[in-house]
Formats: C-alpha cells, sequence, structure tokens
C-alpha cells in the first residue's frame, strides 16, 4: 500500500501534486524543480525554498490563500495539515456541529508566523467556522496578522498574542479576553522539542541520527519548549480540568509516538476517559493526535478512525471504560453491492424495531461508516413475549425475559431469546450467559451504542461499541 493511502479518505493530497503542470502554473518553482532521465518533473523536499515554495503555490491553487512568511519560520506543509483539518470535521460531526446555525469557534493554540490552520480550517468550512489564533513569538503574531489581512478574513480569525505574564495556555486568554465565550474545539501543533536541547533530530532503534528526508524548517523558539510536547500538553490537560466544558473537545497534534502513549496515560490519570486519537501519515512523515471532551453530549468512541485502522501497533482510546466493541462478519463482500446498501440494510432493520439511527459519518470513498443507535427501551429481545402479553393484557414494559447468549462453532456469537416459562434444552459443552431484563421507559435512553461498518477483504464486518445507558453493555451483544 502506498503511503499515501494512509491519509485522511478527504485529504486530496492522497494523490501526489502533478508537478509538470503545477510548474506551467507557476513559473516560479522552475527554479527548484528538476527532470529526471525519464522526462518526470520532480521536486527535491530537503530543500527549504522548494517546500516554501511548493506550499505557497498550492494553498493558492487549491484554497485560495496568499501566504508570506518570514525567512526561518515554520513552513507548514498541507498534507499534515488537512489530515488534522479533515479529523476535526469528523469530530464535529459526532458534536453535531453542522446543525447548528451560529458559527462553528475554535482556537488554534500556536498559530505561528503562517496561521495556517486558522486559514484552512475558514476556508475549508466555507466561513462555518470561526477561530482565535494565540501566538506567543511577537514576530508570528504580527506575520500570522499579515496572513490574515492578506486574504481578507478579518471578520472570521482573531490573532491574539499570548499573554506573558501568567504563563498560562489557554486560562487567560479565556478568562481575561472571552470570559463569557464559549467554544467548540481547541486545536495545537505544539512545539515537539526539549529545549533542553535533547533530541533534536528523530533517531531510529539503534540510537543513530536519521537522515531527514524533508528539509526542516522553522526556528528553535518555534519547535521547542521547555520538558517538550509532554510537558506542554500536560499543561493543556491541567487548564482543561479547570475550563471543562468552556472548550467542549480539546485536541492537540502529537510529535511522537512515545509521547502519545505518555499523554493516554495522562488523561487517564486525570479520569478523563471521553478521548479520540488518531495517527496522521503523511509521506514520510507521522503524527499522532488526541482529542478529549467534558461534554456529555459529545462521544468521541464515535469518531472515526479511518487513518488509525490502517496503521499499525496503535491502538488510542483502547482503556475506555465501555469496553472493546462487540465485532461480526455481516457480509461476504459478494452478497452486497457497497457499503451503502449494507448500511441501507441496516438502518431499516434498526428501525423496524424503534431503535433510532444517525448516521454520523459516510463518504462514498471511505470503507468505514460510523452509526449512532438509541434505543429508549428494548425493543428487540423479548418479541414474542410481547405478542403474548398483547393477548393477555400483561404490560410489555415489564415483562422480564431472559437472554441466553452463546458461542457457536465458528466463534461468533448468537442471542436468542427464551421465556423463561419454557425453558430451551441445554447442549452438551454449552457454556452460558445469562442476565436478565427489565425494560421500563424513561427519558434517558435505555442504550446509546456506536456501530461502526468495516469493508475489508473478507467482506462487511460490524463492530459495536456501548456509549451509555442504563442497559449496560451486555445488551450490546443481544443488539449485535
Ligand atoms: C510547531 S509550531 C506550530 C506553528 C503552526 N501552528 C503550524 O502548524 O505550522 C508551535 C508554535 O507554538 C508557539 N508557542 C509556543 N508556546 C506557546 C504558548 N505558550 N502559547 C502560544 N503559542 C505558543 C510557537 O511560537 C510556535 O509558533
Amino acid at each position: 500500500m502506498a503511503v499515501n493511502d494512509f491519509m485522511h479518505p478527504r485529504n486530496r493530497y492522497r494523490q501526489k501534486p502533478n508537478f509538470r503542470q503545477l510548474v506551467k502554473l507557476y513559473p516560479e518553482l522552475n527554479e527548484v524543480a528538476s527532470v529526471d532521465i525519464s522526462g518526470k518533473v520532480k521536486l527535491d523536499y530537503r530543500n527549504k525554498h522548494a517546500v516554501h515554495l511548493l506550499s505557497k503555490c498550492l494553498l493558492l491553487r487549491d484554497f485560495g490563500l496568499k501566504l508570506e512568511l518570514p525567512p526561518n519560520k515554520l513552513v507548514p506543509t498541507l498534507p499534515l495539515r488537512l489530515n488534522y483539518i479533515h479529523w476535526l470535521e469528523d469530530i464535529g460531526a459526532v458534536a453535531r456541529w453542522e446543525e447548528r446555525k451560529d458559527p462553528v469557534r475554535g482556537i488554534d493554540i500556536g498559530c505561528g508566523a503562517s496561521c495556517i490552520y486558522p486559514l484552512l480550517a475558514v476556508v475549508q468550512s466555507n466561513k462555518r467556522w470561526h477561530m482565535v489564533a494565540i501566538e506567543k513569538a511577537t514576530d508570528s503574531v504580527e506575520s500570522a496578522k499579515a496572513n490574515v489581512i492578506r486574504n481578507k478574513l478579518q471578520s472570521y480569525i482573531n490573532v491574539k498574542a499570548q499573554k506573558q505574564e501568567g504563563n498560562t495556555i489557554l486560562l487567560d486568554v479565556m478568562q481575561q479576553d472571552f470570559p463569557n465565550e464559549r467554544f467548540d474545539f481547541c486545536m495545537c501543533n505544539p512545539p515537539f522539542f526539549d529545549s533542553s536541547g535533547k533530541a533534536m533530530q528523530p533517531q531510529d532503534r539503534t540510537g543513530r541520527r536519521r537522515e531527514p528526508s524533508n528539509a526542516s524548517t522553522g526556528s528553535i523558539e518555534e519547535l521547542c519548549t521547555e520538558g517538550g510536547e509532554v510537558t506542554f500538553i500536560s499543561q493543556i490537560i491541567d487548564e482543561s480540568v479547570q475550563l471543562k466544558d468552556r472548550i467542549s473537545v480539546y485536541t492537540t497534534m502529537i510529535g511522537h509516538k512515545k509521547s502519545f502513549d505518555t499523554i493516554q496515560r495522562v488523561l487517564n490519570n486525570a479520569s478523563i476517559h471521553n478521548t479520540a486519537g488518531s495517527r496522521f501519515c503523511q509521506g514520510n512523515t507521522t503524527r499522532w493526535a488526541v482529542a478529549w471532551s467534558f461534554d456529555d453530549k459529545v462521544s468521541l468512541s464515535l469518531v472515526p478512525n479511518e487513518q488509525m485502522a490502517n496503521c499499525k501497533n496503535v491502538s488510542p482510546g483502547k482503556k475506555k471504560p465501555t469496553g472493546k466493541p462487540f465485532s461480526h462478519r455481516l457480509f461476504e463482500l459478494s452478497e452486497v453491492e457497497s457499503i451503502k446498501s449494507v448500511q441501507e440494510r441496516i438502518v431499516t432493520k434498526l428501525r423496524s424495531i424503534d431503535i433510532d439511527v444517525r448516521t454520523v459519518i459516510a463518504s462514498n470513498q471511505a470503507k468505514e461508516m460510523m452509526l449512532e443507535l438509541t434505543a429508549r427501551e428494548n425493543t428487540w429481545s423479548h418479541q414474542r413475549r410481547k405478542r403474548r402479553a398483547g393477548i393477555t393484557g400483561t404490560s410489555p414494559q415489564k415483562a422480564e425475559v431472559t437472554i441466553m447468549s452463546s458461542k457457536n462453532g465458528n466463534g461468533t456469537t448468537e442471542c436468542q431469546e427464551y421465556n423463561n416459562d419454557r425453558k430451551r434444552p441445554r447442549l452438551e459443552g454449552e457454556k452460558d450467559e445469562e442476565c436478565s431484563l427489565t425494560s421500563d421507559r424513561t427519558d434517558d435512553p435505555y442504550i446509546r451504542v456506536a456501530l461502526q461498518i468495516l469493508q475489508k477483504d473478507d467482506g462487511y464486518h460490524v463492530a459495536l461499541q456501548f456509549l451509555a445507558g442504563r442497559a449496560g453493555k451486555d445488551a450490546v451483544n443481544q443488539i449485535l
């Protein structure tokens, strides 16, 4: 699989740019492009100036954005920046940002001289997202403001200099500049390295320094902070515990896998369990990301994770209190024409038994879909009992039934319903799990479940993950 296949499915740079066309459009690229022996036009990514020119040309061609940067400042590469924006869109779909009329409000911590994330966020959302951009370095604040003005986006992006006194990252800005406001998300591409000077270059497993395949751009001040990214992100986590849902979803990118694991532990230790993780893969660079929320209405375990599914050795959210998902292969590939048809069949079936279904993410190119199911009562496990209750006049809501679930020979789980008054004979050697359900109606959901549909090489699989509800995790297996 090509490296670019790991990019977000909506990332336009999964397809490498056609340099021949690009050079025709922007002749200034000629000075950094070369033609190889087969006549192919190539760009040398180890040349800082080439990386800078390429980002500028792609921003203009693909987003209509004009960018200028002072010398020695971090040059934003677009595939990575776009992977982060698309992941935020996925989070927004779960948090239902698009269902609201008022703008979606975000904060970018450390917007840099480019102000790249706020610019992309506003343009990519057709100006639905409005951004506050915070930056500590005075010269970068000036440059970020100039880029916003250059693109006439002052009504959508508010660049703020970081407060120097309090040494906070979010608290002072939130309390002094926006004391009565709420935000939908914050994002951050933190300074990765420890300013003590350790590990400025990534190392391989032998401890030797790897030759960078891309030109490294950016100044020490932009890339380093005391204690490195773990200290920086831990401070954001601490401050989020005070700010709680004044920001609905906190997110940050992470530069190293080791830090990603540490940050998962920091979140866990702070008893923050509503989290999501992702991995952004582009070219030879891999970054990680984490999101967390104190907002009950946002279930981050619903955020699809196609990029992560493609990547080995990473399992964000593996310590979710909701337990492992229940999964099952539903159809062979030849049985159904597309993932969309699988979705339609599932939706029809679930609605026929009064389970509400909301499609959170459905993209035609994607091999993954995410649905959210909500049931107000148990409508799936006692149909026969209900019919009988209808005849005798007993309330079905209070009918008590026993669910038998057993592993069959193929390792898949089957759930069957038996009335208490007509016991099924037990099969030899069979290990049964019994649970007793009473269904009584209240306004709380009986159960809320994330349902993921995955297209794999051997067929269409579904995975169900318990999110909330008084029915508890066992009921997920019954729905499956
Ligand atoms: C890795 S750069 C990211 C720049 C830009 N967002 C991008 O992705 O290209 C980190 C930025 O965070 C800024 N920064 C560092 N500490 C900060 C703080 N406490 N508050 C706000 N910005 C900070 C740095 O000056 C730098 O511009």
